[in-house]
């Protein structure tokens, strides 16, 4: 482009945003096909004074980002753009100003810089994802190496899922009918010895971390003496004790309401599907839902939630095999898990490191951060490496297990911590019932706790997947009934 080119295209620009700010009440854009239609973003950059009214055509692709706030119309259908003509000019000031803010804000957001670096972040994400399914299916879980060492440490950490990992297979015979009519998430029957022998054991210390709700996790281990962490590790209690949060500040909700409302209708819309509403994520489930229609309901709701509700939310999408769901960016149980260490550290007074740790799970990939959280050294293959979305705001993977010198009430209040709020939990599961009464999460003690708080010497780190071979984790298991019959092992062989 030569300088007068340049200089013309100034002038057109200039004179667009002059137009744009001073006349126009409304802009009608009725294309056929577009591919982006960049007219209707410099419309909405100029209306900070106006708030005119955007009607936008179903097919310009600015549809997909400013259809929350303009008025949609299949430019195809005369009477329909007619009508929006209308309502447009007869628009209250409020709803102008309504629709002007949402999609203003999207426009100020969704800068180039923003583009440039969730592009970058998605391009991580697919070499992540690549590198997974090329990665090899790592062996099983050497039982009896792991019970060895076990034995021969003296302060434990087992961390252990729920779902899948602990409950009754899905496709157990003759089980699936009473799970499809509960849909109700229950402990394995043939754990609870071995569980409770686990739990009492001094040197041992049981966490059960989950993406599932206090309450699921009241219901199913509260009889045991151990370390409940729901929702991902954003809410956390020792059983006998009071439910506290380790949540970021700042988590942004805003988005639940409206994706709530997109999973209902697609709950009500596949049969067998259910929804499952936390306080800090949302799933949609399909497990027993017919697989394939499941997974283009999936596909379609995707599409609904990435033109409305997620258009200006910061949240991860995280798709399972039969499942979607969608969490404040920050919340995974990889997050959550240094925040959780430094409580049960700082609770139990402990004065030696943790010298063992049993890490099992039937883990989202967002949630394999858990597995590589304990690992003495970043995986060499560059998965550590590439900095994704989740993990925005994070700590950056070079950071990710810092913390062998954990923590004090005090010290966690340094850089990492400071993302982590001590507080009385928001909101109780149990309404009324006062043994949920939300507690006090944190101790303000001023003591120092400055030993090196896991000393695992690289092979006392058992990390291992439950039903998945693309992980992250050391090993892996094939089923909730192989969990069973270790941990029962595990618990027989203790003196
Ligand atoms: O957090 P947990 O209680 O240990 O459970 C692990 C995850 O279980 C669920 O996801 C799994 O089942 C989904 C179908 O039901 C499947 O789509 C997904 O691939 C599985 O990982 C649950 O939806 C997650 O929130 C749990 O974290």
């Amino acid at each position: 482009m030569n300088t007068e080119e340049t200089w013309s295209v100034f002038q057109l620009m200039s004179f667009t945003v002059m137009f744009f700010s001073l006349f126009p009440d409304v802009a009608l854009v009725t294309s056929l096909r577009d591919g982006m239609n960049l007219v209707s973003y410099e419309f909405v950059a100029c209306q900070d004074l106006k708030k005119g009214v955007l009607i936008l055509s179903e097919f310009a692709g600015a549809a997909q980002s400013l259809g929350a706030g303009a008025i949609l119309v299949n430019p195809w259908n005369i009477t329909e753009v007619a009508d929006s003509i209308r309502q447009a000019l007869t628009m209250t000031p409020e709803e102008r100003e309504k629709r002007h803010q949402h999609n203003f804000v999207h426009v100020t957001t969704h800068t180039a810089q923003e583009w440039a670096e969730t592009f970058v972040s998605e391009l991580n994400d697919t070499v992540i994802e690549a590198q997974l399914r090329t990665r090899q299916v790592p062996p099983s879980l050497p039982e009896d190496d792991a019970i060895r060492r076990y034995l021969r440490s003296t302060n434990r950490l087992l961390i252990l899922g729920f779902n899948a990992t602990l409950t009754e297979p899905v496709d157990t015979p003759g089980k699936r009918g009473d799970q499809i009519k509960e849909m109700e998430l229950k402990l394995h029957p043939g754990l609870q010895e071995a569980l409770t022998a686990l739990c009492s054991d001094r040197k041992t210390t049981v966490v059960v971390l989950s993406g599932s709700d206090r309450k699921a996790l009241d219901k199913n281990f509260g009889e045991y003496d151990m370390w409940l962490a729901a929702e991902h590790g954003m809410f956390l209690r020792l059983t006998n004790g009071e439910w506290m949060t380790t949540m970021p500040e700042h988590l942004n909700m805003e988005w639940v309401d409206s994706v709530k409302h997109v999973f209902e209708y697609f709950t009500e819309r596949t049969p067998r599907s259910h929804f499952e509403p936390r306080e800090t994520s949302l799933v949609w489930n399909y497990k027993y839902a017919d697989v394939e229609f499941g997974r283009l309901q999936a596909r379609d709701m995707l599409q609904h939630l990435w033109t409305g509700p997620f258009s200006n939310a910061s949240v991860d999408v995280v798709q399972g095999s039969r499942s979607v769901e969608v969490r404040s960016v920050g919340v995974t149980k990889g997050a959550a898990i240094d925040r959780i260490l430094g409580e049960i550290v700082h609770s139990k007074s402990m004065t030696a490191p943790i010298d063992y740790v049993l890490c099992v799970g039937h883990f989202l990939g967002k949630d394999e951060d858990v597995y590589t959280f304990f690992e003495p050294e970043l995986p060499s293959d560059g998965l550590g490496a590439a900095r994704t979305k989740q993990n925005d705001g994070q700590k950056s993977p070079n950071e990710r297990r810092p913390s062998t010198k954990l923590p004090t009430a005090s010290s966690r209040s340094g850089p990492k911590s400071s993302q982590s709020k001590a507080q009385r939990a928001s909101t109780n599961p149990e309404k009324g019932n006062p043994n949920h009464s939300c507690g006090n999460s944190r101790r303000a003690s001023a003591e120092k706790i400055s030993w090196n708080v896991l000393d695992l010497k690289g092979d006392n780190y058992f990390s291992c997947a439950v039903g998945r071979t693309r992980t992250h984790a050391r090993y892996q298991l094939g089923s909730s009934d192989e969990v069973v019959s270790f941990l029962t092992r595990l618990a027989n062989a203790s003196p």
